[in-house]
């Protein structure tokens, strides 16, 4: 199977000659701090090796509880957020029928997110939704504490147990989560719940290749063997041992850390012309933002969707300030086929398509969108994908996560921690008087006073 294809020609020409090369000796350290888990935290490499690490007999025990959901539900919440949703729905979306929830198909039961905001409106639109239909729920989060995440598996745990009897319930609520501590684990333990572990050294924004994502994708239908095979060829092509010209997880952390260092790009627009790809690139978003934007420093992840956003943002990204690049994931031929039809009337102009496959026409808006970007000062990456399949999203995704870790060392931060999310959850607990806060609560309301 061919791999998924780099080209950074149309970035590497804002640079002087010579710049990527001269990142080889600081790739070839960051990988053998990743190898030798000698690099700021080494307590979070479980991500580095565990394509290839995964059995075909672990693959098949999240199989087995994916029939069961399967068989047993006709929906199917995902309650998580961040690390513990993205990934899951940035495949299933990438995947599935642009329609899934309208094609009904029965084949596969109804994938739903929730616990990924604390909205009261979609909370009270999903239970309502709910409401005589036999769901299950698949409860992530690998602290087991996330607010978001805690509330509406309340909500659901409760709902499922009152329509389908709290025996009945436990055979349909799945909890992955840590394998000792938080209050997911409690519940699962208490409970009797089915659980899979988060393991502790796979940050959650690393772990869309342990059942975090793999449960949730094969619950929807989707060929997770596949998806692991794509992320251990991925593996084995962005080895250390692969020479850096040729590895191109290096050459896209490379290129970036350099544009971001030597050509004042502040911005990277990741672009897709595939409406599917829209949470992939939300994915992205979590797992190199949170990886990189530390001490005040770190490439600003953005996400457009094109065609769609060249009408809604392509004036700022021609004309805009000049601190931003592009990366493109272009897929080289789509799963369906539909030509350009023919009107008598030709009032649009347009016949001089038909014929022509839409994706013709697509892959020419994105060939002319790329010329007058760059032209327009605006370097682009390019990533492409021969299919839209489970192989190659496991590719792009082991791509961008060996790539994360390599661009976080080059910019010298530790790209495996998050310390920055704590600080709106203390505020937050302040201010609704949560147990343990009172000092902090205290604090906050003088602080408002104040401020009034
Ligand atoms: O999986 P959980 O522990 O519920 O965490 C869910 C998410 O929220 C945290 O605040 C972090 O920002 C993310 O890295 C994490 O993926």
């Amino acid at each position: 199977m061919e791999n998924i294809q780099l080209d950074i020609r149309k970035a590497t020409q804002f640079l002087n000659a010579g710049v990527v090369e001269g990142y080889e000796s600081k790739v070839k350290e960051a990988q053998e701090a990743l190898e030798n888990a000698t690099c700021p935290g080494n307590d979070f490499l479980g991500w580095l090796h565990l394509p290839s690490e995964i059995t075909e007999e672990f693959l098949n025990s999240v199989q087995a509880v994916a029939n069961t959901l399967r068989e047993k539900c006709e929906v199917v919440v995902v309650a998580g957020i961040g690390g513990s949703y993205l990934g899951a729905r940035a495949v299933i979306e990438a995947l599935g029928n642009s329609f899934a929830w309208l094609v009904g198909d029965k084949k596969n039961p109804v994938i739903l997110f929730a616990g990924n905001n604390i909205g009261e409106d979609y909370l009270a639109e999903l239970t309502a939704y709910l409401k005589g239909k036999k769901f299950g729920v698949i409860n992530i989060s690998k602290s087991g504490t996330t607010t978001e995440t805690a509330l509406t598996f309340r909500l659901l745990k409760k709902q499922c147990e009152e329509q389908m009897g709290k025996e009945a319930a436990k055979d349909v609520i799945v909890a992955i989560t840590d394998a000792h501590k938080g209050a997911a684990r409690a519940a699962a333990d208490k409970e009797g719940y089915k659980t899979f572990v988060i393991p502790d050294n796979v940050g959650g924004r690393f772990s869309v290749l342990t059942p975090v994502g793999l449960l949730p994708i094969a619950v929807a239908g989707f060929d997770i063997k596949a998806l692991v095979s794509g992320a251990q060829d991925m593996e084995k092509a962005t080895a250390s041992d692969v020479a850096y010209a040729d590895n191109i997880s290096a050459q896209y952390a490379a290129v970036r850390q350099a544009l971001y260092t030597q050509a004042g790009k502040k911005i990277e627009i990741i672009a897709n012309y595939q409406p599917k790809l829209h949470f992939i690139a939300e994915w992205w978003k979590q797992l190199y933002g949170e990886s990189e934007g530390k001490d005040h420093k770190g490439i600003f992840p953005a996400a457009c969707d094109f065609t769609t956003d060249l009408h809604s943002m392509g004036q700022w990204i021609q004309d805009g300030e000049r601190t931003i690049f592009e990366t493109v994931i272009s897929i080289e031929e789509p799963n369906n086929k539909v030509l350009f039809p023919h009107d008598d009337e030709n009032l649009d102009g347009l016949n001089f398509l038909e014929g022509k496959r839409v994706d013709e026409v697509n892959k020419m808006a994105e060939l002319g969108t790329k010329l007058a970007h760059v032209d327009g000062g605006v370097p682009n990456i390019r990533i492409s994908m021969p299919k839209l399949n489970e192989y190659y999203i496991g590719q792009l995704i082991y791509f961008f996560e060996k790539a994360c870790g390599i661009s976080g060392l080059l910019e010298e931060v530790n790209p495996f921690n998050q310390p920055g999310v704590e600080a709106y959850k203390k505020n937050m607990f302040a201010l609704l008087n949560k147990p343990g806060y009172e000092a902090d609560s205290k604090a906050i309301q003088e602080r408002l006073a104040k401020e009034k």
